[in-house]
């Protein structure tokens, strides 16, 4: 729990009357006592037994603003109750946010014990049938079936894409991807030009293991940060690979936004799972998926001049 400044009520009372002071100006004066009395314990303070005919008399509802002495609001600065906002923006177009510790470690270990035994060689969708072709893609998918972590992990995904979409926007079946050496997925993109109705919105690619050397997901049209802190999720050492390389860095996810806002599909998140160079990798695709997407007028003319 925060400190919370609290100005004890028959304090304020007796300077009250003693200052006998219109109410409008009182209220001012307790106003920047309790302001500076927040500011110096470094909290933001809510007073909410604020005496309400003073309030009232200055015309005005404080009651909702102020609150003493439990709630308060802004950074804490206890060790037991640190705030961690962990979602880093890190690209606005495309919308592409960069999320530490999506999954819980106990959540890995479930999606993983999930996943056993339901492997197989993962195909790609370049038309209406799936085909197996290691020319673009080698490494083995497993699709989980629906569970409370599942169905947990699904819900929080959906909140972070912020429930766009209306309700009908929902997380497609959860699939754990393996790679192994060798292992990668060619450039493409997760929405799909072929459909007139429904399409993958966002996506979040979350990293279950990542004790391999290779394998980040690289997005070659992604602006490479200036900010030397983002090496720490970013590879800054690639010379292979143009744009920017996500490294699998266990418990995290990269979420974008697969469409502009008018619906178009964008073509700035084209992206790869790089080859495995050693040890083993294993991602999981979450893909929302919005049924009642349909594309903005002229959009096959404008793939059709993108060459897609
Ligand atoms: O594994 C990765 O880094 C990316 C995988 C991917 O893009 C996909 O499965 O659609
Ligand atoms: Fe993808």
């Amino acid at each position: 729990m925060s400190k919370s400044a609290c100005v004890p009520m028959h304090l304020v009372r007796r300077l009250l009357s003693e200052l006998r002071l219109a109410p409008t100006i009182a209220v001012g004066i307790l106003a920047a006592i309790i302001g500076m009395v927040s500011i110096s314990s470094g909290n933001w303070v809510l007073i909410r037994h604020f005496p309400s005919g003073w309030a009232r008399a200055a015309g005005l509802d404080l009651g909702v603003l102020f609150s003493c002495p439990t709630t308060s609001i802004g950074p804490s600065s206890t060790s037991q109750h640190r705030a961690s906002a962990d979602i880093q923006v890190f690209s606005l177009d495309p919308l592409v946010l960069y999320i530490h510790n999506f999954v819980s470690q106990d959540e890995i270990s479930h999606l993983l014990n999930a996943s056993v035994g339901k492997f197989e060689p993962s195909r790609v969708w370049w038309g209406a049938d799936g085909e197996i072709d290691p020319q673009s893609r080698i490494s083995d998918t497993a699709i989980l079936d629906s569970d409370d972590v599942t169905e947990q992990i699904k819900q929080r995904a959906l909140r972070i894409q912020g429930w766009k979409g209306g309700k009908s926007t929902y997380s497609q079946p959860l699939r754990a991807q393996r790679y192994g050496v060798g292992g990668f997925y060619t450039f493409h993109y997760d929405w799909d030009k072929a459909v007139k109705r429904g399409n993958r919105v966002a996506t979040l690619m979350v990293y279950l293991v990542g004790n391999c050397s290779g394998g980040g997901t690289n997005f070659p049209e992604l602006q490479r940060p200036d900010d030397a802190r983002w090496c720490e999720v970013v590879d800054c050492d690639d010379g292979d690979y143009e744009g920017v390389t996500f490294k699998p860095t266990v418990g995290a996810a990269v979420y974008w936004e697969n469409m502009h806002p008018n619906g178009s599909f964008h073509m700035g998140v084209e992206h790869a799972a790089l080859p495995v160079k050693s040890g083993e990798k294993v991602g999981l695709n979450i893909w929302l998926w919005d049924p009642e997407w349909t594309p903005p007028p002229g959009e096959a003319e404008r793939l059709i001049g993108a060459g897609l």
